[in-house]
């Protein structure tokens, strides 16, 4: 694991901590439509944050702006006090899985991760570990994408975000197509990099398991953080969170 780098911010009852990844009065526009509106967020090292809201709320597109696909129109989005495009080695401190449908589906699962070893100077024995991580058989790695159920798509995706052995995690809906099982499991593997310093922002649709496993809860709907807190703090104030969820996102969700 790379050593963390990045700002110490004030946090309330925690005193001072690592901030990781940052997002500052960050705009976007399409069209003359704000979908990302003056978005101010800080994930602190070593915790998970569930990035939550509904469709067409403005999540993907501010993590891709994070991750330098995309430009901002205004404010600034950072990991370890840098933008995407001017850190050194991004491969190597940010590990990324946008879309789980990114892999050539002509090539097999292991030639991709192969070639992403070979893009980012990573030794190929990653391969197999990375595979072994996320639960991949050498068999099923043999095969070709286009024969992957959207799991093993995901489960991919996880591995090639996993090569470097990055410091920083961003997943979007990581979740998405997994079974009851493999959410339990990528929870739970989420959870133990976290534990191992990594910092984790995933954004999902699955509330109930976001809860279990976040250290924080991040929710947006039409390009505007409406919440921010830790799970326990936002039930004691608000309730059950699923419900506060549909509270504070209702009637502002945009057509995706
Ligand atoms: N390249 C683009 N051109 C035009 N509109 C876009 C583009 N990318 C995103 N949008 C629009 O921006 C809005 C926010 O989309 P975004 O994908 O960021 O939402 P999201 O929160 O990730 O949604 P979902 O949960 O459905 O993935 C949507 O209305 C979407 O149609």
């Amino acid at each position: 694991m790379l050593p963390a780098v990045g700002s110490m911010c004030r946090t309330g009852r925690l005193g001072w901590t690592m901030t990781m990844i940052n997002f500052d009065q960050l705009c976007k526009s399409y069209g003359g439509r704000r979908v990302v509106d003056e978005l101010t967020l800080s994930v602190s090292a070593g915790t998970v944050t569930g990035f939550l809201g509904p469709n067409g709320a403005g999540k993907s597109t501010a993590l891709r702006i994070l991750l330098g696909m995309s430009a901002p129109d205004a404010g600034t989005a950072t990991v370890a006090d840098r933008r995407y495009q001017s850190l050194g080695s991004p491969g190597l401190l940010v590990g990324a899985l946008l879309d789980a449908d990114a892999f050539h589906p002509g090539r097999t699962g292991r030639e991709s991760l192969r070639l992403s070893c070979l893009t980012m100077g990573l030794p190929m024995r990653r391969v197999d570990e990375v595979l072994d991580l996320v639960g991949l058989t050498r068999a099923e790695s043999r095969r070709r994408v286009r024969s992957y159920s959207l799991g093993m798509r995901q489960r991919l995706g996880l591995a090639n975000a996993l090569l470097g052995d990055p410091a920083v995690l961003i997943l979007d809906e990581p979740a998405n197509g997994l079974d009851p099982q493999g959410q339990r499991w990528l929870g739970e593997l989420l959870r133990e990099r976290a534990g191992q310093g990594c910092t984790v922002l995933l954004s999902s649709h699955q509330l109930a398991e976001v809860e279990r496993i976040a250290d924080r809860l991040a929710i947006i709907a039409d390009g505007r953080l409406v919440a921010h807190g830790r799970p326990a703090e936002l039930r004691a104030s608000h309730g059950d969170i699923t419900d506060f969820y549909f509270a504070v996102t209702s009637g502002l969700d945009r057509a995706a």
